[in-house]
């Protein structure tokens, strides 16, 4: 009988082209994608050796790290921004490659645009210059970031030189509680792994709280894997990834589709294949989740309080929870739903589809129906994750939404997921982000990230303070 194997293992032996002894074994990549911040050296080295891009129709460009968010106008972010952004454009042009720049249809956050125009695909090999490449593995793609000289091996040769990873099964059994999103989820699961906790794995998201996710909360979970360490996350394809993939604009049609459909239901880990190691939460036990601290894993439910140094045995843990309460401006003990924020950003590859859109809209609506709006002290500013996104959400009026309750409805982009444009936090300021990273600094200098939902960001905006929508 034929050996057990992980969807891992079996994606990395339907790109294995080559393994010796003594070397780094080597993967087909299908699908590259780039930005404008991490291609610019691989093609100067391209020009350099007089090399083209092996395979330019796999290759697809967007422009969203250092865009305005303000305008369209390619200046608009500053000379810096502007110069990196006409870089993509020329090398582009240079090596024959699809970019989605400026006011294009399919122009969004990397991350977004792949699996919105069926670029991302079960079964593949995905990778960019970017570590939240991990996303794309909610539908089965091995999916992972790689370094500057790696996307010029990818463009040269559209293969890439790997090492396997370990392999990691994250079971959340049973079905979560009323509210609770897929960022609940994947933040509970660094809560309980710790911020390092998957380092050296590809982790597998399974169980039956996985598989009721739709794609899109899917791609919020797999975003995170990055944020304990994983290598890359998977989530195996099924039929609600094959229904989301059908009709896309690059995915195959017909009966090719059909065909694929077939392939695709082969990717799902064996029964009894086995995994370097398991980690089990009880989905009824997740609650809304808050970030207190500077790593993701700082992370504790909105009933909950700021902990204190000594809820920490471990010595290194007590250390970065002191540090932690210092440059947050925290007291241990304070209410969660006591700290006040002063910025609100809905946006980022990890929640800035049109259903994390419609699910802080729905917020929005109950808390204006109280009477209530952005309070007078707080910006909020909402950044759809795609051009695509942005048109899908004004058809529904979830601009309108937004823009009535006194939020900013701006144009598509990283934004101040990291602050290369000018969306940037200040000294001082205390945000409710959606995005995925609250190290110190990430959103501006001396400012503070609270990494938690759309629905809480925007209930958020409308109080001031985190919420207990479940109170
Ligand atoms: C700019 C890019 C290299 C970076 C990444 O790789 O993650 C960015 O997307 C981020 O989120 O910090
Ligand atoms: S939205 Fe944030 S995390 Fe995602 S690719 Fe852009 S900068 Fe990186």
């Amino acid at each position: 009988m034929a050996q057990a194997l992980t969807m891992y293992e079996k994606l990395w032996r339907n790109h294995l082209v080559e393994e010796k002894a003594g070397e780094t074994p080597l993967l087909y990549v299908d699908r590259h994608l780039i930005h404008e911040v991490t291609s610019p050296q691989a093609f100067a080295n391209l020009r350099f050796h007089n090399r083209p891009v092996r395979h330019p129709e796999r290759t697809f460009a967007t422009m969203d790290h250092n865009i305005s968010t303000r305008s369209i106008e390619i200046n608009a972010a500053g000379e810096g921004a502007a110069n990196q952004l006409r870089a993509l454009e020329k090398n582009c042009k240079e090596f024959g490659i699809q970019l989605f720049g400026m006011g294009h249809k399919n122009q969004g956050i990397v991350h977004v645009m792949g699996p919105e125009l069926g670029l991302t695909l079960p079964g593949t090999i995905i990778v960019c210059g970017d570590s939240h490449t991990a996303t794309h593995g909610a539908f089965g793609a091995l999916a992972f970031g790689i370094g500057t000289s790696e996307v010029e091996h990818v463009f040269a040769t559209q293969t890439l030189r790997q090492n396997k990873a370990k392999t990691m099964k994250i079971e959340v059994k049973g079905q979560v509680g009323a509210g609770i999103s897929a960022k609940d989820i994947v933040l509970a699961i660094i809560g309980k792994t710790g911020s390092a906790g998957a380092t050296g794995y590809v982790v597998e998201y399974c169980g039956e709280a996985i598989e009721a996710l739709t794609m899109e909360e899917r791609m919020t979970v797999c975003n995170m894997s990055i944020e304990f360490g994983a290598k890359a996350g998977l989530i195996a394809p099924d039929q609600t990834t094959f229904d989301y993939v059908e009709g896309k604009e690059y995915a195959p049609k017909g009966e090719v589709f059909q065909q694929a459909v077939e392939d695709w239901k082969q990717l799902k880990s064996d029964p009894d294949a086995q995994f370097d190691a398991v980690v089990t939460l009880e989905a009824k036990d997740i609650k809304a989740q808050v970030t207190w601290g500077t790593t993701p894993g700082q992370v504790i439910s909105v009933d909950g309080v700021v902990p204190s140094p000594d809820d920490f045995a471990d010595p290194i843990e007590k250390e970065s929870c002191i540090n932690a309460l210092k440059y947050m401006d925290l007291t241990a003990g304070t209410k969660m739903t006591d700290i006040q924020v002063n910025k609100v950003f809905i946006g980022s590859c990890t929640n800035s589809r049109i259903e994390d859109l419609r699910a802080a809209a729905g917020i929005v609506e109950r808390f204006v129906a109280q009477g209530k709006k952005v309070v007078d002290t707080v910006d909020a500013i909402i950044v759809p994750g795609s051009y695509r996104v942005k048109e899908q959400a004004e058809k529904e009026g979830l601009d309108k939404v937004f823009t009535d309750a006194g939020f900013e409805w701006r144009l598509p982009g990283c934004s101040m997921c990291l602050g290369m444009n000018d969306d940037v936090l200040s000294e001082g300021d205390r945000c409710a982000s959606t995005s995925n990273r609250n190290f110190e600094g990430r959103q501006g200098r001396g400012s503070r990230t609270h990494l938690v939902s759309p629905e809480m960001a925007a209930a958020a905006a409308l109080t001031g303070h985190f919420v207990d929508l479940n109170a």
